[in-house]
């Protein structure tokens, strides 16, 4: 089998994928599926941090459209990637693999506080790293916390497990005659404002030299070839 291209990644997680067929929370065959997936790839040799989104339980424009503030509505979405991080932790721990979730915010009964000493710490024993909290400040998104997290560890690369195979001219489940693009320059994913990631993630990716690989987790193995430096999906880099 070929060896890992990267030494230490973020993958970031779609909330959203977490739902399955049923459109909301945790759908646990999905979850053990992605965990499975998750667990492999980790057997490869690669050192594992995953941030989740919460997009299968609460996103605070919605929310907040609803009623809610802003700020409170992205606290709600920040303390749902809380409870993503929880249940793939369990599956994964119920699988063999051990497993941590770290989190943006002080929660001394739930979880311990991430910091970059205890996430090397954890990494170094082999461990799935989950990061949950987001950022721990509301107007940012899961995303910005995948780069921001993978520039603080000192990660090789953002992994964007999604819906999608990769970035495409425009969204694809509403255009389809949209191209998926094969690579792309920090700048160019910029400045083409493709929405399958914000802008504020590519812009920090940009200044810290991180490159992001969009794939889809649909496919069973993908985050694996990926890291084999193959697969299929679109590279946003340099
Ligand atoms: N140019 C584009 N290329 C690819 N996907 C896009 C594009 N524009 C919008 N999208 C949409 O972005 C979605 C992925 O982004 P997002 O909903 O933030 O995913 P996640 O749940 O992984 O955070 C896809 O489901 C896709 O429909
Ligand atoms: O640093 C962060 C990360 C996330 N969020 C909130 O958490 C929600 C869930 O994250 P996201 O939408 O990125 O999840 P995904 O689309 O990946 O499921 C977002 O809508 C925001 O409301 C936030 O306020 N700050």
């Amino acid at each position: 089998m070929t060896d890992p291209v990267y030494r230490r990644v973020v993958i970031k997680l779609s909330g959203e994928y977490l739902a399955g067929q049923q459109g909301f929370g945790i759908d646990q065959p999905t979850l053990d599926r992605v965990a499975d997936d998750l667990i492999a790839a980790r057997q490869l040799g690669t050192e594992v941090a995953v941030v989740i989104g919460g997009g299968n339980i609460v996103r605070g424009v919605e929310v907040s459209s609803q009623g809610v503030s802003r700020t409170t509505g992205d606290t709600m979405g920040m303390l749902a990637t809380m409870m993503n991080c929880l249940a793939l932790e369990a599956t994964i721990e119920r699988k063999g693999t051990p497993a941590r979730t770290l989190s943006a915010f002080v929660m001394p009964e739930i979880s311990e506080l991430f910091t970059r000493t205890a996430a090397h710490k954890y990494l170094a024993e082999g461990r799935i790293v989950l990061l949950g909290g987001g950022t721990g400040n509301p107007f940012f998104t899961t995303d910005t916390t995948a780069v921001l997290r993978a520039a603080e560890i000192g990660a090789e690369a953002v992994l964007k497990a999604t819906n999608v195979d990769g970035v495409y001219s425009a969204d694809p489940k509403k255009d389809p005659t949209a191209t998926r693009f094969d690579r792309l320059t920090h700048s160019q994913a910029i400045e083409g404002g493709y929405k399958v990631m914000d802008a504020t993630a590519f812009a920090l990716a940009r200044e810290t030299l991180l490159p992001i690989i969009v794939f889809s987790i649909a496919e069973p193995g993908s985050i694996g070839a990926v890291l084999r430096g193959g697969g299929h999906g679109t590279v946003v880099a340099g």
